[in-house]
């Protein structure tokens, strides 16, 4: 029997599962979105079997409805189902990165006969849309639930068993702990990313050199200062307590370091990055598959006139695949950042070995 699934906003996190789920045949997806551009992509894209900016539509013949949209718009999206006709035995399900507010506000509306199971798939991107989303975003990444005890445990089994088509894995927690955890490995690191852009910035102002010299390191640390800013807007005022909490607590952390430095304690200094070292190497590694950014190569090149068709004469001559090839930024006037994506891992190691040994510098990370 053909199961019909409603993703709500069809963004990166709802273009990703629906590419999931809908590698099983028996499933039907329908998308609802408040913008009738972003349906327009998901169906070119082959995310979505139907599409619909009416949501009584999209949600009418539902057993499983998916709100993948701003958090914000999430509890909106939740009063509004309450409004709409749905299947006997619906199951309502999110993907919001903050907990216990969200699903606090859905026990406190939904009608019986709905099941509300909070989840948060703990893998994502600072790129939005559905054109950056891809059916193996979730593949070994963690997948939070967050039933409650008042939650169907056969209505938890069915939803835990749909999702397992992400390849994720599927995991249960309480809301509350999961604010906090959530709170101090991806929230509260955002704020940190930005944080510091902003402060670097603010020295740019003053002197260029600043985002001249920025390197490796910096772009490390700030990728995520890139990601969506209303979307963050929204998981900072929903996880305010937490965050107030961890702000503290990083403020102790960091006036520790500070009077490491003022005292000249080398030896603690060395113990502090030490400790951090050894916490870093020890998280799992998630194994992906064919994520595309995975095979993403980036090198910096000389804006001469004829450069990018040298490196692709140079990658097509050893039968290299490529699959995307773009001109990131201009630094300077004088060097430009160049993107490619290779088809898979052995042609970006190839690729990265041959434009290194021809003078190239190149990175795994923008
Ligand atoms: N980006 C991540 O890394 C990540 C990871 C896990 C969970 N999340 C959560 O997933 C949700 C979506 O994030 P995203 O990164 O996919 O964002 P996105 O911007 O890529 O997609 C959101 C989509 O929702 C649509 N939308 C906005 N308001 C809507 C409404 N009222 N009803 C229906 N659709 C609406 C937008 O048009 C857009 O297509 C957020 O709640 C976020 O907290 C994000
Ligand atoms: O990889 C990224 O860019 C992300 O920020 C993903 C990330 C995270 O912090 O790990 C961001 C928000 C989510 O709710 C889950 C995952």
């Amino acid at each position: 029997m053909k199961t019909t699934i409603a993703i709500i906003g069809v963004g990166l996190i709802g273009g990703s599962i629906a590419l999931a789920l809908r590698q099983n045949p028996q499933v039907r997806i329908v998308g609802f979105d408040v913008r009738q551009d972003c349906l327009d992509k998901a169906l070119t894209l082959g995310v979505l079997h139907a599409g619909t900016t009416d949501l009584q539509t999209a949600v009418r013949e539902a057993n499983v409805i998916i709100v993948s949209a701003p958090v914000e718009q999430i509890y909106k999206t939740l009063d509004r189902l309450t409004t709409l006709s749905l299947q006997p035995g619906v199951i309502i399900t999110d993907v919001g990165s903050t907990k216990s507010g969200i699903v606090r506000y859905a026990q406190e509306r939904m009608p019986r006969e709905v099941t509300f199971i909070g989840g948060h798939p703990m893998a994502g991107s600072h790129k939005s849309g559905v054109e950056a989303a891809s059916d193996r975003l979730f593949e070994n990444a963690y997948y939070v639930l967050t039933p409650t005890e008042e939650t169907e445990e056969d209505q938890v089994e069915r939803l835990a068993s749909l999702l397992s088509l992400t390849r994720a894995h599927v995991v249960r927690m309480n809301p509350d702990e999961h604010d906090q955890v959530v709170g101090s490995v991806s929230h509260f690191p955002h704020i940190l990313a930005s944080a510091l852009v902003n402060l670097v910035a603010s020295y740019d102002d003053g002197n260029a050199w600043h985002h001249r010299l920025a390197a490796g390191g910096f772009r490390d640390i700030t990728r995520i200062a890139s990601s969506n800013p209303r979307m963050w807007r929204d998981v900072l005022l929903n996880n305010r307590d937490h965050l107030l909490k961890i702000a503290e607590d990083w403020s102790a952390a960091l006036n520790n370091v500070v009077e490491l430095i003022e005292e000249r304690d080398a030896d603690r200094i060395e113990e502090f990055f030490q400790t951090a070292r050894d916490f870093r190497e020890g998280l799992p590694e998630r194994k992906k598959g064919a994520l595309p950014p995975l095979y993403d190569l980036y090198l910096d090149i000389p804006d001469h006139p004829g450069e990018i068709g040298r490196i692709t004469t140079l990658i097509g001559a050893k039968e290299i695949n490529i699959t995307d090839i773009q001109i990131r930024e201009t630094r300077e006037d004088t060097l430009g950042v160049l993107r490619i994506t290779f088809r898979s891992q052995n042609d970006l190691e190839k690729g990265e070995e041959l434009l290194h040994y021809f003078g190239y510098k190149v990175y795994r990370r923008e």
